[in-house]
C-alpha cells in the first residue's frame, strides 16, 4: 500500500486496451511513456504538482507486448522531479529494451551522470510548463546541456506554443540534438497554416538538430472523436499537424503512447486505439519504419545502426 493519495479527479490509466488493428513494423520503439512509482517503492518528489496512480514498469512493459512494440524509451516524470530511481530502475529490468530520459539539476555529479549513462539513459529533459515544474533558470540548464553533450546525450523540451517566441534564443543555442515534446503544444484549433504552428515549423526548418515528438493527440484535441468504444478516427483535428512534420521531416520525428498518461482530465485512451492512430498521421509504409523504428533506433541505440552506403 502506497501512503500517497491520488490528486483529485486523477484519471487512471485505462485497462484492458484493445490490440490494435495496426501492426507496427518489427522493431518499433514507444519512444514516449513513463513509469509512476510505484509510491511505495519510488516515493513521489516533495515538490511534485500532481501525485498520480501508480504504473509500474512491469505494467509498462505488459503494455509493449500487447501493443506489439519491442522497445521503450522511458521519459522521467515531473512527478518524481530530479530523483530518477524509478525510471532507471525501469531501464536496468528490461534487458536492455529501455532507454531513457532523465532530469537532473546543476549538483548532478560526474560520477551520476556515467552511472545512468551505463543504466541507458541517453537524454536530459528539460521542463518549461508551468503547471507541472518551478521555473529552472537558462543558466543552470545551459551548463547541464554542455555536460551531457560531452555524453552523447540530448535535450528534450517540454512547453506550450505560446512560450516559444521567448524561449527560442534559448533552444537554438543548445549544443545538442533537441526532442520537442508532443510538438510544442500546438493549439489544434488555430489553422494549421497560421503563425503559431508555422512558428513552430519555421523552428525545425532552421535548425536541422531539432526533432519533434508527434506524441499526445489525446491531450491536444478539442472536439476528438476520442479513442475509445472502437473509434478508428479518433483525434482528427490533430491528424493536419502531425502529418505536416512527418510528412515535412520524415528523419527527425519520434511516436509515443504517453502511457500513463499524467494529468488527463476529460478521458482516457485505450492505447490500442492510439496505435491506430499512428497510421493516419504517416500514411506510408516508409514513413511508418521511420517513424516508430529508423528514427528512434539512431538516436537511442545507434550503435545497433548498421552503417549504410
Ligand atoms: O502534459 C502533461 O501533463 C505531461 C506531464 C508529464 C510529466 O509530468 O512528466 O509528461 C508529459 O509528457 C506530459
Amino acid at each position: 500500500m502506497s501512503e500517497f493519495t491520488k490528486t483529485p479527479g486523477w484519471l487512471d490509466w485505462y485497462a484492458g486496451p484493445s490490440k490494435p488493428r495496426f501492426q507496427v513494423p518489427a522493431g518499433a520503439v514507444d519512444a514516449h511513456c513513463h513509469v509512476f512509482g510505484p509510491g511505495a517503492e519510488f516515493p513521489y518528489a516533495p515538490e511534485r504538482k500532481y501525485t498520480p496512480c501508480d504504473a509500474s514498469k512491469h505494467q509498462l512493459y505488459a503494455l509493449r507486448d500487447h501493443l506489439g512494440f519491442a522497445r521503450n524509451v522511458v521519459v522521467q516524470a515531473t512527478c518524481h522531479g530530479a530523483d530518477n530511481r524509478a525510471m532507471v530502475d525501469a531501464l536496468v529490468h528490461s534487458g536492455g529494451k529501455a532507454r531513457g530520459v532523465a532530469t537532473v539539476k546543476r549538483s548532478v555529479t560526474d560520477e551520476e551522470l556515467q552511472a545512468m549513462h551505463d543504466a541507458g539513459v541517453r537524454g536530459v529533459r528539460f521542463n518549461f510548463v508551468k503547471r507541472l515544474v518551478d521555473f529552472t533558470p537558462k543558466d543552470e540548464l545551459m551548463e547541464i546541456a554542455a555536460r551531457i553533450a560531452e555524453l552523447g546525450w540530448h535535450v528534450v523540451i517540454y512547453f506550450e506554443a505560446v512560450d516559444l517566441p521567448e524561449l527560442w534564443d534559448f533552444f537554438t543555442a543548445l549544443p545538442t540534438t533537441v526532442v520537442v515534446d508532443h510538438m510544442g503544444r500546438p493549439d489544434v484549433s488555430k489553422p494549421v497554416d497560421g503563425p503559431e504552428f508555422e512558428l513552430f515549423l519555421k523552428f525545425m526548418r532552421q535548425h536541422p538538430n531539432v526533432w519533434s515528438k508527434v506524441s499526445c493527440p489525446e491531450r491536444l484535441s478539442v472536439t476528438g472523436p476520442k479513442a475509445l468504444n472502437g473509434e478508428q478516427n479518433a483525434y482528427q483535428d490533430v491528424v493536419p499537424f502531425a502529418r505536416k512534420v512527418v510528412t515535412e521531416f520524415p528523419d527527425r520525428v519520434l511516436w509515443g503512447t504517453d502511457w500513463p498518461h499524467p494529468n488527463l482530465k476529460d478521458h482516457m485512451p485505450d492505447d490500442g486505439l492510439l496505435v491506430d492512430f499512428i497510421p493516419h498521421i504517416a500514411p506510408t509504409a516508409e514513413l511508418q519504419r521511420k517513424l516508430l523504428v529508423d528514427n528512434p533506433m539512431r538516436l537511442y541505440w545507434p550503435e545497433e545502426v548498421t552503417q549504410k552506403g
